[in-house]
């Protein structure tokens, strides 16, 4: 795969995407460049294909049997899906936060640890886990117990011990499909203000149904819908503010304007 100098620009660039499941096209022709260090939320009605979307850009869809990608994802001007891409190293450098938090029945601190323990980490690794739990802004909470069961925390802190898990790889995009829906409001806000703070040093990619969430803490926003054949498509992609302020497409318009009533 040749190097495609122009798309370096980009986090992640995707050029004619289809994403499959068996014959059924579950996305169809997805253009989309993802801006580094910024984060961009993607919305849409359910089953119009953002969590498949978002779980092809490491190439968590590989697991589920059946499925296929015709087209290109490029990460640094390479096709994420070409045959001598390492899938385990995809995932390294572009993390993931699921839905609901899943920390390890292990300490708070093996939770941290694991990924590098895996990579076969060299460096201090007390340090690199107090620097991804400051980083996913739980360190003050739990210094004093880093030998308790991840489980023993709250939801929200849970999430957070997730976020830090994910940051100990030291990945560049942080993947998380609706991070805040087993959450409290405030919980939410936490994490908002966290992936606020992270876009600093990460490109953020987030799918939520939550329109508010959306609008208030994400950069740019892709709205998703589904085609007559129930493929999803990318209906508009901008600036957030002028998504939720100007759409230009009707369909954008009718999705946000119905949510907010
Ligand atoms: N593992 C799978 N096998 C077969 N079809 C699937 C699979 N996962 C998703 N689909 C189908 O692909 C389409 C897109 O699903 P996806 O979960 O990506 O949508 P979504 O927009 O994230 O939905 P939601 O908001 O409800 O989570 C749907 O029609 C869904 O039924």
């Amino acid at each position: 795969m040749s190097e495609q100098n122009h798309s370096n620009h980009y986090a992640i660039e995707t050029r004619n995407l289809n994403l499959y499941y068996g014959n059924f096209r579950a996305v169809k022709e997805v253009n989309l460049q993802i801006v580094p260090r910024k984060i961009t939320a993607i919305i849409g009605p359910s089953g119009c294909g953002k969590s498949t979307v978002l779980r092809s850009f490491n190439r968590m869809n590989d697991f589920v049997p059946g499925f296929r990608m015709e087209g290109e994802i490029l990460f640094h001007g390479k096709n994420l899906y070409a045959p001598d891409v390492d899938p385990v190293q995809v995932r390294q450098y572009i993390g993931m936060v699921f839905q609901k938090p899943n920390p390890f029945p292990k300490s708070i601190y093996e939770n941290v640890a694991w990924g590098a323990r895996i990579n076969g980490y060299k460096g201090n690794m007390d340090e690199l886990v107090e620097e991804a739990l400051r980083g996913a802004a739980l360190w003050d909470e739990v210094k004093d117990n880093l030998k308790k069961s991840g489980l023993s925390l709250s939801g929200g802190q849970q999430q957070r011990l997730c976020i830090a898990r994910a940051l100990a790889v030291k990945p560049e995009i942080i993947l998380m499909d609706e991070p805040c829906s087993a959450l409290d409001p405030i919980a939410t806000l936490k994490i908002e203000d966290l992936m606020r703070e992270l876009s600093q040093n990460y490109t953020i990619i987030i799918v939520t149904h939550n329109m508010q969430q959306a609008a208030r803490a994400s950069d740019y926003t892709a709205f998703f819908t589904m085609d007559e054949d129930r493929a999803g498509v990318m209906v508009e992609y901008g600036e957030t503010s002028q998504i939720f302020t100007t759409p230009r497409d009707k369909r954008t318009e009718d999705y946000i304007t119905g949510r907010f009533g």
